[in-house]
């Protein structure tokens, strides 16, 4: 893949069906983390036209919630139909963006086409219940419930900046399909990307004013979207300070909240070493450690800690490092900000007497794959999430202190268990107080219809296809009293 030089452009936001440029005149730079230049202007829309957006919004759902399912079932395929066409451009768009090497902002498109069909058959198979009242003492047998689940109105939608289209098409299409209205809100670093998949379905047809994007920095529209009387639920993945400053903004209506992670791969003494370091370094590395599912620290039994050290090393160095053009797993990071928070994470570790076994080699945001030995809890390495390719290794003499480590973090999203026993391994893995436990595997969200939790500091509320349907509908009673 080699870059073709986009024609600059100043990208609308779209409201009511059509694309516009705001009232304000203003604009944001989107600048490429590693072209390092200019690669589009998004909107910077005012309050009025958020205020726009949400009644629009309103008004189409009233339309929408009342056609059949397999009508919405009809846009969201064809939806799905664009974005498979427009594969190569917003792939590019990606790239260009957020720095996703070529071939993985592909697979982010394609994963997105699976996501939105799965999608429409797993609600086309989803059925409401009914109840009869005698079950319970004194209950009569002719007062019948009717349990349907009716969309919840309008849902704000706000992804982080490392997936801009499948963690937002991953809100859309549950909201979609279920009858509710969109206000999507994209990753400012990430709008391109976003308004190119809101390109793909404008040309599925969808009606007008269903989905809106408003662009603008979350620190400038954010807390305004999120306290909108006009917003009905809110799904936002992103960091953890960002989800618990907008959990005591958004008041009571629903949230689903998807945050950070530490996640560690704890590697017992019985564990196959070889495998166990293949599943960390792509866990850890991918895309540069920038995502919330990464391998962010290695907890591992000091009777194999040397050995597993070394075949880690081993695997670094056959890391590809540089553009995303080229498809090299390690990329420069989204921006210099996230470099040097990253590279004061190694210096304070080195500092307190980590051992560097690789890396720790800077090219502006381009921070080369680096590998933390003899970590300690005084460093803050072993506690925060870098979102960058470093990895800590902290060495435990026992399973308990391995459990206990895990758990002492404020983080709860994944965590991986290397060994050689089940029993031990489902052991572990019970004691782990996080949303799901990878057994001899990396930390990752999918496959997509498998549920995806975070606790602690990680979420609240779950994701997952069914979930998400389930999250942006409620139940909704009809009861029946017949005459006895
Ligand atoms: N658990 C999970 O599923 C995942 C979690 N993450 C986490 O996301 C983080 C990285 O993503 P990043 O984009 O930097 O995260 P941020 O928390 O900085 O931003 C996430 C989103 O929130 C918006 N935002 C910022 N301020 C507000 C506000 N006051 N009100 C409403 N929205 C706001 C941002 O907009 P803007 O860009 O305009 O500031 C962006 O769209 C990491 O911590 C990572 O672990 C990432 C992926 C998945
Ligand atoms: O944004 C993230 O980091 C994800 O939700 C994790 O997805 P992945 O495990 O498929 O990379």
């Amino acid at each position: 893949m080699k870059t073709k030089v986009l024609s600059l452009l100043d990208y609308k936001f779209y409201v009511n069906g059509e694309w516009k440029e705001s009232q304000t005149g203003q604009t944001i730079e989107i600048k490429s983390p590693y072209l390092y230049e200019v690669i589009g202007k998004v909107q910077a829309i005012s309050k009025n036209e958020v205020d726009e957006a949400i009644t629009f919004a309103h008004e189409a759902q009233k339309e929408w919630a009342n056609i059949s399912l397999q009508q919405r079932a009809d846009y969201l395929y064809k939806w799905a139909d664009q974005l498979i066409d427009k594969q190569d451009e917003i792939a590019e768009i990606i790239m260009k963006e957020v720095g996703k090497s070529f071939k993985d902002a592909k697979n982010e498109v394609l994963r997105t086409a699976d996501f939105i069909r799965f999608t429409v058959e797993e609600a086309l198979h989803m059925h409401g219940e009914s109840m009869r009242g005698d079950s319970f003492p004194g209950g009569s047998k002719s007062k019948i419930a009717i349990i349907e689940r009716v969309p919840l109105g309008v849902i704000l939608a706000i992804p982080p900046f490392n997936y801009p289209v499948n963690l937002a098409a991953s809100k859309l299409a549950p909201a979609l399909i279920s009858g509710n209205a969109v206000i999507f809100k994209p990753a400012t670093q990430g709008a391109i990307s976003g308004i190119k998949m809101i390109e793909a379905l404008h040309a599925a047809g969808f009606p007008k004013g269903l989905v809106n994007i408003v662009t603008g920095r979350g620190s400038v529209i954010g807390d305004y979207l999120v306290e909108h009387e006009g917003i009905n639920m809110i799904s936002f993945t992103g960091g953890t300070n960002t989800g618990i400053h907008l959990a005591k903004k958004a008041g009571m209506i629903p949230l689903v909240l998807e945050l950070g992670g530490k996640d560690p791969g704890i590697v017992c003494e019985d564990a196959d070493l070889h495998e166990t370091a293949k599943h960390i370094i792509s866990g850890a590395f991918s895309y540069s450690g920038q995502r919330c599912t990464a391998i962010k620290r290695v907890l591992v039994h000091e009777s194999v800690a040397d050995e597993l050290v070394e075949i880690l090393n081993e695997e670094i160095q056959k890391l590809p490092v540089g553009s995303p053009e080229d498809d090299n797993t390690i990329v420069p990071l989204i921006d210099d900000e996230s470099a040097d928070f990253v590279q004061s994470l190694i210096d304070d570790a080195l500092k307190k007497g980590a051992k560097l076994v690789t890396g720790n080699k800077r090219q502006h945001n381009l921070i080369y794959p680096t590998l933390l030995d003899h970590v300690t809890g005084v460093m803050k390495v072993a506690w925060e999430e870098p979102f960058g390719p470093v990895l800590p290794v902290i060495r435990v003499c026992s399973d308990e202190e391995a459990i206990k480590l895990a758990n002492e973090s404020n983080f709860g999203l994944q965590a991986s268990v290397f060994t050689k026993n089940i029993n031990k391994a489902f052991l572990i893995a019970n004691k782990i107080e996080a949303g799901s436990v990878q057994i001899n595997g990396r930390t990752e969200r999918g496959p997509d219809h498998f549920p995806f939790i975070g606790v602690k500091g990680s979420g609240m509320g779950t994701q997952g296809i069914r979930m998400s349907i389930e999250s942006m509908t409620r139940e909704k009673i009809t009861v029946v009293n017949l005459a006895e």
